[in-house]
């Protein structure tokens, strides 16, 4: 500023002071001119130099208008005043008002002083007589309204200043925010390049947990990648839209319940693309909250973790589950029986541990190869899967060993070692069936070793062990055998086989034997019979077929026994015939055999063998031939049925009791259980059983046959209800056909 007044005071004082000087030396006044170009040289000086400071440089630029303003003060008169008002106002301008005021008394005193002393003509006419007032009253008003101007411009330029200073604060204020806002967007450029372009996906939704919020409102491009799903078809949706079927539906609520109490979560979850193509995410969520801590959003962190699970997948099933036939092994085995262990000792439920070893496996090995023997191992562990139910477990734990675990099977250890021994019949009996591998049939068998837990102090190993001993029992008993480490259960086993070993000879040496019980009309004639098997065993005697027919079914022996009944069947019929006796027989047929695939045409061999018409024959089954592949059952009937054979459902209401299959079947006729016969008249309850059996009956158009009749009461309750034959002691007792047909020749002559 400073220099800026210094130009202009140069270059006006020296314009002024050209014409001043000229007028000057016109009128010789010489001290003019001299103190008119040291002033202005002065400034010069001034203006160019830079060695002085700045109030040195002031004070010099002051003084020399003073002094100017003093010589005015003698030569000139008048002008001077203006020079000396200017000093104390530029005073104030560079210095301030303190050195004005200085600088305004510096000149009151030099203008009193100079005035009064050497009598300066002002052009002020009044006082002459009175000088020195003369002098005050002109100090005075110099001062006074040079005062009001110094002051006037102080005041001002401070003011100027304050605005000044304030206005720079704002600017830089402003020039702060700028930069921080200018940092803060470069921040955000950068942020969000980076999120967009992230490998891992990111979505944001925004806080509406009602309705079917919250919704997306930013996904980033890997979203787009891994899901198949554009940025416009996701923003708007719930975050849910990448769930489906196989989405752990309890993750699915963990992580419902963590967003709507504003938690963070982490979570693995199976998703899906767009294409409904399933994969892996690990997904974490995140609240975002707001300065005053409220949530306002959510950001999810989500990664495919596909690989990963695979991984772990394969490594679980390596570690757990044998590769060739991909049942559990022997470490997935060992943990299962721990926990079957504990369960068995809390709920006091006896388990079975079945140790199952293939016989000669090595000769199979040996004769075709190791890789026949693997195909041999998979139809093993395939048969054992179809066997068991799905809460068993069958593993395998070497070689050609197997081992099966049966949960809970009774708390009685009688019983459960029972159902333990009919189960491991069932696998001796599926493992020596014939295997087809190759296309080439090759026979095997199994020996089976059982442990039954819990024990005092049983441990998972020692179970095995157990069973493992056993098994070698089993081995050393012949093979093909079952064993058991429980002595007393061993027993049972071996009374079992030994029954099952007589029973598979009694039929070879004619030990069985078919009798015959008649079924009766309501005037006592015979309208059918029943044929019923007898085992005379030469060393047991007469054996209960309560206890050897239940065997015959679980030794698959029932097969072989059910020929042999049929052909027996087809003999009686044509002795009966012979005999002038037209009634039809009935004969009972069990599931197994039934199930069998060349039944019907071992039915019709059989028939046509015999010479004898399939309208003869009834066969009795029960309703547990419905409970499985009912369609089959059916068509195999219908089959059966063309072939003029008749169906009848023994101890019909004491099983599967649907009546949605009586529609379904060609069926000629119900035979009530003698467990409903025996109540009537005097039970309620069995009376209402056979009154709405025989009413069913007739709806559907069936016969019936009432089974277990002993008094004359029951007959005559059945003969009113319209019951159609009725079979019993009453009538008849099961008789060697021979002697039936003996005792009825005089009537029926
Ligand atoms: N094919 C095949 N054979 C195997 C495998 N693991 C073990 N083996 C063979 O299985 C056979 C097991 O034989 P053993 O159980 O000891 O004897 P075995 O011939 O079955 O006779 P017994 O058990 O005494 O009736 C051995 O020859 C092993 O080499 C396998 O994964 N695949």
């Amino acid at each position: 500023m400073l220099n800026a007044i210094l130009s202009v005071a140069l270059v006006l004082g020296t314009l002024t002071a050209i014409p001043s000087v000229l007028m000057a030396i016109r009128d010789s006044l010489y001290s003019i001119v001299l103190i008119d170009v040291l002033a202005i040289s002065w400034l010069f000086v001034l203006w160019r130099g830079h060695f002085l400071s700045f109030s040195a440089k002031s004070w010099n630029f002051l003084f020399i208008v003073y002094g100017v303003g003093v010589f005015f003060l003698f030569k000139v008169g008048p002008v001077s005043q203006i020079y000396l008002m200017a000093v104390p106002v530029l005073t104030a301008l560079l210095l301030g008002l303190r050195s004005a005021v200085f600088v305004l008394v510096l000149n009151a005193v030099t203008l009193i002083s100079v005035g009064y002393a050497f009598d300066i003509d002002l052009q002020f006419d009044r006082y002459h007589d009175q000088p020195f007032l003369r002098w005050i009253i002109i100090t005075l008003n110099f001062t006074f309204i040079s005062s009001v101007i110094t002051v006037s411009c102080a005041v001002l330029l401070r003011r100027l200043e304050e605005s000044l200073r304030k206005q720079l604060q704002i600017s830089l204020s402003l020039q702060e925010e700028q930069n921080s806002l200018k940092k803060a967007n470069e921040e955000l450029r950068l942020i969000s390049a980076a999120v967009e372009n992230l490998n891992d996906m990111v979505m944001i939704t925004d806080n509406n947990l009602q309705e079917d919020g919250p919704h997306l409102v930013f996904v980033n491009k890997a979203f787009e990648r891994s899901t198949g799903y554009s940025r416009a078809e996701a923003i708007g949706r719930n975050l849910e839209m990448l769930y489906g079927p196989n989405s752990d539906i309890h993750e699915v609520h963990r992580i419902r319940s963590a967003m709507s109490t504003r938690h963070a979560i982490r979570s693995e979850i199976i998703s899906y693309t767009k294409s409904q193509e399933e994969f892996w995410l690990e997904v974490d969520i995140r609240p975002i909250n707001d300065q005053q801590g409220k949530c306002t959003h959510y950001v999810a962190i989500e990664r495919d973790i596909t690989d990963r699970k695979k991984a772990e997948l394969d490594i679980y099933r390596l570690a757990f589950f044998d590769v060739l036939t991909g049942l559990p092994n022997r470490r997935l085995l060992r943990d299962r029986m721990g926990v079957q262990l504990a369960n068995a000792q809390r709920t006091g439920n006896y388990s079975a541990v079945l140790f199952i070893d293939l016989d000669h496996f090595k000769t199979i090995n040996d004769a075709r190869g190791h890789a026949t023997g693997d195909l041999l191992l998979v139809e093993v562990a395939s048969r054992l899967n179809q066997l068991l139910r799905e809460v068993d477990t069958v593993a395998r734990i070497g070689g050609d060993e197997f081992v099966v675990l049966v949960d809970s099977l009774d708390p009685h250890i009688e019983v459960a070692g029972k159902l333990a021994l009919t189960i491991a019949e069932k696998i001796r009996h599926a493992l020596s069936q014939d295997f087809i591998l190759n296309g080439q049939v090759y026979s095997s068998s199994c020996s089976i070793g059982v442990s039954l837990m819990p024990k005092a102090v049983q441990k998972a190993d020692d179970l095995l062990r157990e069973s493992d001993t056993a098994m070698y029992r089993a081995k050393s008993a012949g093979r093909n055998q079952i064993a058991f480490f429980e002595g007393n259960m061993q027993i049972e086993v071996e009374q079992r086989l030994t029954l099952e070993r007589d029973l598979a000879k009694a039929l070879e040496q004619n030990e069985l034997q078919m009798v015959m019980q008649a079924q009766v009309n309501k005037d006592a004639q015979a309208v059918g019979a029943e044929l019923l098997m007898r085992w005379n065993s030469k060393t047991r005697g007469m054996v209960s077929p309560a206890l050897f027919i239940p065997l015959a079914e679980e030794s698959g022996l029932i097969v072989k026994i059910g020929d042999w009944v049929l052909s027996e069947a087809c003999t009686i019929l044509k002795r009966l015939h012979a005999n002038g006796f037209q009634f039809p027989l009935s004969i009972n047929v069990s599931p197994k055999q039934f199930r069998q695939k060349d039944f019907v045409e071992k039915v019709r061999s059989i028939l046509e063998q015999h010479q004898v018409s399939g309208e003869y024959l009834i066969f009795e089954v029960t309703e547990g031939l419905f409970i499985d592949n009912l369609p089959e059952t059916i068509s195999r009937m219908n089959i059966l049925a063309d072939l003029g054979i008749r169906f009848s459902i023994d101890d019909f209401g004491t099983g599967y009791s649907s009546l949605n299959y009586l529609k379904r079947l060609p069926l000629y006729e119900l035979k009530i259980d003698k467990s409903f016969v025996q109540d009537v008249p005097g039970d309620a309850n069995g009376m209402a059983i056979v009154v709405s059996i025989l009413s069913m009956a007739k709806q559907f158009g069936l016969k019936v046959v009432a089974e277990g009749v002993e008094t004359i009461e029951q007959a005559n309750y059945l003969i009113e209800n319209d019951c159609d034959s009725m079979q019993g002691f009453l009538y008849s007792r099961p008789t060697a056909p021979d002697v039936w047909i003996a005792n009825q020749v005089p009537s029926a002559a």
